[in-house]
């Protein structure tokens, strides 16, 4: 690197003025050259700072260049497996565990190791190393530092709620009561129902009254995503929770993980199996009194492998049913609490109407009924707009609206 040259000093020259004039043109005559030898000087600085200008905006340009066919090219997820001289190593791409020699761009030669997770472009070139974040969020991971649902969001299950803060947040807010009494707390939680009741919304809610970090994956991601690495993400999920202590795991449609064991014997089979393992060794060598807890959702609870329910693993189980009339009410009291709805709304007439609808489908009905007002020029929602919502809903597709409708789940 080139440092900044110095300036040199302006010329001084004292000229007596009553030297003689040959003396003092003389003198004159120096102080003139000394002159032009600094502006020389100065100019040559000119011209050199003028190149390092140059060269710094062809760098920049080249910098933007790069950046830009990083943001509008896909980049592939691999895993480092081996670091060689000359910047060369060998990674593992995720989805066909193919192993590639390759090169790491200079820019990150020198962060990277093994077992890093990084993204490489379609020649396989090393193109950032990514950071715990983004690698959760590569893998499907959601990581929310604290939740913003809260149990007073969750209308009609005040039942599920209550075995909920027993079986998860106690735990973590009170281990010293399960010291004292002597026992241990429920290992995992298995909330299980119709879709769109509420289950997710629970979990969250513990992790939002506990400070907790709600780390959230589905199962079907699990086996989907990167065939073949089923178990290691989740190890990768229970590496994250402890490193975030408290956290609560919640992994959705765990069915897709922990199905009846087939009798084909396909290698999709076996990696569904390899991925459930893991998940039950993680539990299994879990500390029951330590901070982090695990709950797991199911549509399908007729499907599950009976060995995720053992004791010391999804040992508490809790049914979350679809909201009854009064439930109704009061999820559509609680979805329409920020709309500005007129008086003449009567929410009791409109959970009687709504048999068979489930907490997501109420939000719906909510969102469709400030639609009709917005349509018809009001700013207020009236008893008339949730009604041609009504209508609007059971027209559409019924088994689309009612998304219970026909689930198996027990
Ligand atoms: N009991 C409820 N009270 C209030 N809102 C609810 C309730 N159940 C569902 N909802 C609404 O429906 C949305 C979806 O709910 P949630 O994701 O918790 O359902 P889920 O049971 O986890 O569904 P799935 O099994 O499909 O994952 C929530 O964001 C919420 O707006």
């Amino acid at each position: 690197m080139s440092r900044s040259p110095s300036i040199p000093d302006r010329p001084h020259r004292d000229i007596d003025p009553d030297l003689p004039d040959d003396e003092r043109l003389e003198a004159l005559r120096g102080h003139f050259e000394d002159l032009v030898d600094v502006n020389d000087q100065l100019s040559e600085q000119l011209e050199e700072a003028e190149d390092r200008r140059t060269r710094l905006r062809e760098k920049v340009d080249r910098v933007e260049r790069e950046n830009e066919t990083l943001k509008s090219s896909s980049l592939y997820i691999a895993t480092v497996e081996d670091v060689m001289d000359d910047d060369e190593v060998v990674v593992k791409q995720h989805g066909n565990n193919q192993e590639v020699l390759t090169e790491v761009s200079p820019r990150v030669a020198d962060r990277v190791e093994p077992g890093d997770r990084v993204a490489v472009n379609d020649s396989f070139a090393i193109q950032t190393v990514l950071d715990a974040e983004t690698d959760a969020r590569a893998q499907s991971m959601e990581i929310t530092e604290r939740p913003e649902v809260g149990y007073e969001d969750i209308g009609g299950i005040d039942e599920q709620v209550r075995e909920v803060r027993e079986a998860v947040e106690q735990p973590l807010a009170e281990p010293e009561r399960f010291e004292e009494v002597g026992i241990d707390p429920p290992s995992g939680v298995l909330l299980y129902g119709p879709p769109g009741t509420g289950k997710t919304m629970l979990a969250k809610a513990v992790a939002n009254k506990t400070d907790a970090t709600f780390i959230k994956m589905a199962g079907s991601e699990l086996v989907r995503k990167f065939i073949g690495e089923g178990s290691r993400l989740v190890r990768d999920l229970f590496e994250m929770a402890r490193e975030r202590e408290p956290a609560i795991i919640f992994i959705d449609e765990i069915d897709a993980i922990a199905t009846t064991r087939s009798e084909s014997k396909t290698s999709g089979d076996a990696e569904v199996q390899r991925t459930m393992m893991q998940l039950l060794s993680e539990m299994d060598g879990f500390e029951p009194r330590g901070e982090i807890r695990i709950i797991a959702a199911t549509n399908r609870f007729d499907m599950l492998d009976r060995a995720i329910l053992r004791p010391g693993r999804f040992d508490r189980l809790i049914e979350v049913p679809e909201p009854d009339r009064d439930g109704r009410e009061q999820i559509l009291e609680i979805h329409t609490r920020d709309m500005n709805v007129s008086d003449d709304v009567d929410f009791a007439e409109l959970a009687d109407e709504t048999d068979e609808y489930s907490g997501a489908d109420i939000e719906s009905l909510a969102t469709e009924a400030g639609m009709f007002a917005i349509r018809n020029e009001r700013d207020e929602v009236r008893h008339e707009d949730f009604l041609e919502a009504l209508e609007k809903l059971e027209d559409e597709d019924s088994s689309d609206v009612v998304s219970s409708a026909g689930y198996f789940y027990q």
